[in-house]
């Protein structure tokens, strides 16, 4: 058993700052998962925890232990990168097994291990083939299996999918979330840039933006519940519509006179002062309909795309300002060069004021309950190659992993 502490986590390379003030706890068996934009240190943060780099500011603990300065391959965790990092030259149950090698398991406990990732990742019938005779699916089953083996308290995975085709990516998606039921007191921490496995592998997702931590909390509740614009628009695709008007009246529901002459009735209160206050209109493309109604926007569609089983329409697409999306299920041939009138529920819109959701604006609102009815490229840096990281997670001695269940 084994959570995490980050206190006050800082990581500068001289005198850039790219990560500050991170404070994280993450609790023994939790699936947490780092999103956010390009160049946001989402890897810088993960290999911090795996040692692969410097922390140059707070304290890291696992498993209550500070490990600011253990070399990786003391920290009880494993590793799985993007690109593969298998050796070339050795069969699948020798790459999974090599870890354990170095760390003087015996013959026996080595094979138990292999044959159970084996079976647990659908490898049995691979194990005495080398890496080239696999697809890229099992080449990434294969490292996931050399991290099993060593049976690490955590997991920690930096965008293992990406190098996957779609339907790959889908597979073996499920496959990490059956692993992690299947191991349910191991820690796992994950890096994607992909919105779907964020949202259904996580316990809690991490959003990242401009080097600190923007908001923590689970999947749905960063959906629903975005405490900033950033985080609205982050979270959730197309991104969230953002249009700018006043509090026209406060109450209960707070009447929003939206800028074009519209209204929008919004389902989060106001108070007496509020009046004339600039706010922002947050409404998703899905939670936009053509039903009768008091319209919160009204427009020409510039474009439609027919995806089966919803139709995006874009307006403003010549505009300076992001263009205005709206998601409707089904098919809508005829809605391109027409004039429409979305509708959204008062309790799915969001206001904003000064970037902050006026949610937040007295503190942490009430405990989250969901909401039932509807719903590359590296910025730079030169990342270590992935077979030296490898190498140095499994360099030394492993503690052995104890008996493979
Ligand atoms: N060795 C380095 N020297 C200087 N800056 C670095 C170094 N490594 C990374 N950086 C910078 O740190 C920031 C965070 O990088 P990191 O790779 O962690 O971001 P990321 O969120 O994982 O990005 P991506 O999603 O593109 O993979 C970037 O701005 C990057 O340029």
């Amino acid at each position: 058993m084994a959570g995490l502490k980050l206190t006050g986590i800082a990581k500068a390379y001289g005198d850039v700052n790219v990560l500050h003030d991170i404070d994280l706890d993450i609790a023994s068996g939790e699936f947490v998962v780092f999103v956010g934009p390009s160049g946001c240190g989402k890897s810088t943060l993960l290999r911090m925890i795996a040692g692969l780099e410097q922390i140059t500011g707070g304290e890291l603990q696992i498993g209550g232990r500070v490990m600011n300065d253990i070399p990786p391959s003391q920290r009880g965790i494993a590793m799985v990168f993007q690109s593969y990092a298998l050796y070339p030259h050795m069969t699948v149950r020798d790459n999974m097994a090599f870890a354990l090698k170095i760390a003087g398991q015996s013959k026996e406990q080595i094979t138990a291990a292999t044959d159970r990732a084996g079976k647990m990742l659908q490898l049995t019938p691979y194990l005495d083939r080398l890496p080239k005779a696999l697809s890229g699916g099992q080449r990434q089953r294969v490292a996931i299996g050399r991290a099993i083996v060593r049976d690490p308290q955590v997991y920690l995975f930096d965008e293992p999918l990406s190098n996957l085709d779609a339907a790959l990516r889908v597979a073996t998606r499920i496959e990490i979330a059956q692993l992690k039921a299947s191991m349910p007191d191991r820690t796992m921490i994950y890096v994607t840039h992909d919105q779907t496995e964020a949202m259904t592998l996580a316990d809690r997702i991490v959003v990242l933006a401009g080097g600190t931590i923007a908001q923590v909390g689970a999947p749905l509740e960063l959906y629903e519940r975005p405490m900033t614009e950033f985080v609205a628009q982050f979270i959730g695709s197309p991104a969230m519509n953002l249009l700018p008007g006043r509090v026209r009246t406060v109450g209960a529901t707070t009447i929003v006179a939206l800028d074009g002459g519209l209204e929008a009735h919004v389902a989060i209160p106001t108070r007496a002062g509020d009046e004339d206050m600039p706010v922002t209109l947050g409404v998703r493309p899905e939670d936009m309909r053509i039903t009768e109604g008091t319209p919160v926007f009204e427009s020409t569609v510039d474009l439609t795309e027919a995806l089966g089983e919803v139709t995006l329409l874009y307006f403003g697409t010549n505009a300076d300002t992001a263009p205005i999306t709206a998601k409707l299920p089904g098919i809508h041939p005829d809605l391109k060069g027409r004039r429409v009138r979305l509708t959204a529920d008062p309790h799915a819109l969001h206001l904003f004021h000064k970037g902050l959701s006026l949610l937040y604006r007295d503190g942490t609102p009430p405990p989250y309950q969901p909401r039932m009815a509807a719903p590359s490229g590296s910025m730079g840096g030169t990342p270590a190659a992935p077979d030296h990281d490898r190498d140095r997670i499994d360099e030394g001695v492993i503690k052995p992993a104890g008996p493979v269940r």
